[in-house]
């Protein structure tokens, strides 16, 4: 599969954008007219900048208000097309984009345009170019690819072609399938870009909404799918319109976008068997968190010790040639790692105390590292001590770490290979049975990088966005899980430093882990089993209880009970949900034990109350409440 992207999709300046592309590993690129309008040099100077960096031209874009005017407007839209074709042939691209007129001046007509353009065919083959005819959604005579086509059939010269592109016919619901009788070769480049179903006009919502394929809600997928049936095999180009992606990083967005393209590659391949040159093993199927680690140093390590031990957690075994003790209960393990030296001490240098590292247990981690590199992961690698095992791992959120290990391999042993058991007298636990799910809170701008990054790899879905309000801001959630949720991975986006995740992301320098939550099967027993152990459970206020008692119409006898053990409450239509906090450890980061009674979603109308009180708790006396 041949990859583009157009370069309006990224922020910078056109060298800087031709630059991150190549980086990125597309093939080609499409020139917009204003980056090039822009840009301080000649046209020759930019095609040769792309093929330095070894990007061909796919096309020249836009070219407006072209079909179907009338005299004498006709005749100078000619001159100005020969114009452009002068920039393509310096440019040194043999494409051009003519999106269908908006202009009010002009004149409808199928047979009208379509003479229009074996005119501009006559033109163009003269100087071996070609023209390409794209239906804008919101185009004044021709919105649909159907009718661009007709056009384009009549016009009837081999110069003359279409652009499909996905947004302008999925924001129409257009049938997907009316692509698959078009000849592959009168398709002259495909652009995709997907977008978020939101409910405006649709020249706005193209224009600052879309994004890279996968991150939206159209189904790009079977768009590409449908054209890859026709036999097409020629560039799907990225063409992406968004406000955010425009003052976003660069590089990070270009290499979503190349991510993007090969997933979407992956997906077409194997549902229509095309041969697209793209061959990588399934998504990763996860069994769940294998564990979670914690970079600390010696000192910090006791006060996380004791957090433990009250949370019910039994250390179990201690690595055999570096300092990180493994802590066990139920099926969930917690390393704490105070290794003087290597990447977890480098990570607690930067970060403090932090959840740097976790391992994803998947059906097979070696086919899932495959998968994860072709799909551009960054892999990580550091020393190991003879006869112990080298976990294949990738760079995940904020730079963290995620391990991949499974049970066919000697892998899923790492906790007897890499580790020695510890004899301690076992106190018992608290109940604590699985991880829940792992919440990563991360710059807002950078969760579509990492909804692709998870959905991408492994065999998981997003949830809608929901809306976290925190009382300095609003922070946006959205949950990665699987079918069965032994996968749930919930991202917070913050906006801004003032509410809890935005001062999180501030004083630990960066985006990454900040709260693990537990289940458990009885959350009355383990409250009480915590208490016990001298866990100090998050004071929620009062008023709290009121409110849910009378909301969900709780007996109060079960609501006494969720206030004496400060215990958060929801319900949806599939069950009950139990939440119990802890205070927050270093800046930010704590634990939340729950109980699921068939209930799906994360309690995130309880979560105003979380960070009020977490934020009260975090806030020594005299701190003014707007510092945290
Ligand atoms: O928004 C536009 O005008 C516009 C221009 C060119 C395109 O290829 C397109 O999809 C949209
Ligand atoms: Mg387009």
């Amino acid at each position: 599969m041949k990859t583009s992207i157009a370069t309006v999709s990224i922020s910078g300046e056109l060298p800087e954008k031709l630059e991150a592309i190549a980086k990125a590993g597309f093939d080609g690129v499409e020139i917009f007219e204003n980056d090039f309008l822009a840009f301080d040099g000649r046209p020759s100077e930019v095609g040769r900048m792309a093929r330095d960096l070894g990007l061909e031209i796919t096309l020249f874009q836009p070219f407006r208000d072209f079909e179907g005017m009338p005299k004498p407007l006709r005749s100078r839209t000619f001159d100005r097309a020969e114009r452009k074709f002068d920039i393509m042939q310096e440019l040194g691209t043999d494409l051009v984009l003519v999106c269908s007129n908006v202009s009010s001046a002009a004149l409808g007509g199928i047979d009208r345009a379509a003479s229009d353009f074996h005119e501009l065919g006559e033109r163009a083959a003269k100087r071996g170019l070609r023209v390409g005819y794209e239906a804008l959604a919101w185009g004044r005579f021709i919105s649909d690819h159907r009718d661009a086509w007709e056009i384009v059939r009549r016009a009837n010269h081999p110069n003359v072609g279409l652009i499909l592109d996905s947004f302008h016919s999925l924001s129409r619901k257009i049938d997907v399938n009316s692509i698959r009788s078009i000849p592959p070769e009168r398709i002259f480049i495909v652009q995709l870009a997907d977008a978020p179903l939101i409910d405006m006009d649709l020249l706005y919502w193209s224009r600052h909404f879309r994004n890279m394929p996968g991150e939206g809600d159209l189904p790009v997928a079977a768009f590409a799918e449908a054209v890859a049936a026709t036999g097409y095999d020629g560039y799907f180009s990225l063409e992406i319109f968004n406000d955010q992606f425009r003052g976003g990083s660069t590089r990070a967005i270009a290499a979503d976008g190349h991510r993007s393209l090969i997933y979407l590659g992956d997906q077409v391949s194997r549902s229509t068997r095309a041969t697209i040159g793209i061959d990588m093993p399934p998504r990763a199927s996860a069994q769940g968190v294998g564990f979670v680690e914690f970079a600390t140093d010696e000192d910090e390590a006791v006060e996380l010790d004791g957090l433990l031990n009250a949370l019910g957690f039994r250390k179990a075994a201690v690595h055999r040639s570096k300092k990180v003790n493994l802590y066990q209960q139920g099926e969930i393990r917690i390393l704490v790692n105070v290794e003087p030296v290597g990447f977890a001490y480098a990570a607690y240098a930067v970060h403090g105390t932090f959840a740097y590292a976790m391992a994803l247990a998947v059906d097979d981690a070696a086919a899932a590292y495959r998968r994860a590199l072709a799909l551009d992961a960054e892999p990580f690698r550091q020393p190991v001590a003879d006869g112990e095992l080298q976990i294949p791992a990738i760079r995940g959120v904020g730079g963290g770490l995620i391990y991949l290990i499974d049970h066919k391999s000697p892998l899923g042993q790492f906790s007897n290979i890499d580790f020695e058991a510890v004899d301690g007298e076992d106190a018992g636990d608290a109940g604590l049975k699985r991880i829940d799910h792992i919440a990563q809170t991360l710059a807002y701008d950078e969760m579509l990088t990492w909804l692709l990054f998870y959905t991408a790899i492994f065999e998981t879905r997003k949830t809608p966005m929901v809306d976290i309000i925190d009382p300095g801001g609003v922070v946006r959630s959205q949950v990665v899980e699987n079918d069965t949720g032994s996968l749930r991975i919930t991202m917070n986006g913050a906006e801004n430093r003032r509410t809890l995740a935005g001062h999180f992301i501030a004083e630990k320098f960066g985006s990454g882990i900040q709260h693990l939550a537990f289940s458990t099967d009885d959350i009355f027993a383990t409250a009480k089993s915590l208490r016990e152990r001298g866990f100090k459970a998050l004071h929620i206020s009062p008023n709290y209880y009121d409110d849910v008692e009378a909301r969900f119409g709780l007996d109060p006898h079960l609501s006494e009970q969720l206030k004496a053990e400060n215990i958060l409450y929801d319900r949806d239509e599939h069950g009950e949900y139990f939440q119990l906090y802890s205070g927050t450890y270093g800046e930010g980061f704590f634990f939340e034990i729950v109980e699921r009674r068939g209930y799906r979603g994360y309690g995130a109308s309880n979560a105003i109350f979380r960070i009020a009180a977490l934020k009260k708790q975090m806030r020594p006396e005299g701190v003014p409440k707007d510092a945290i």
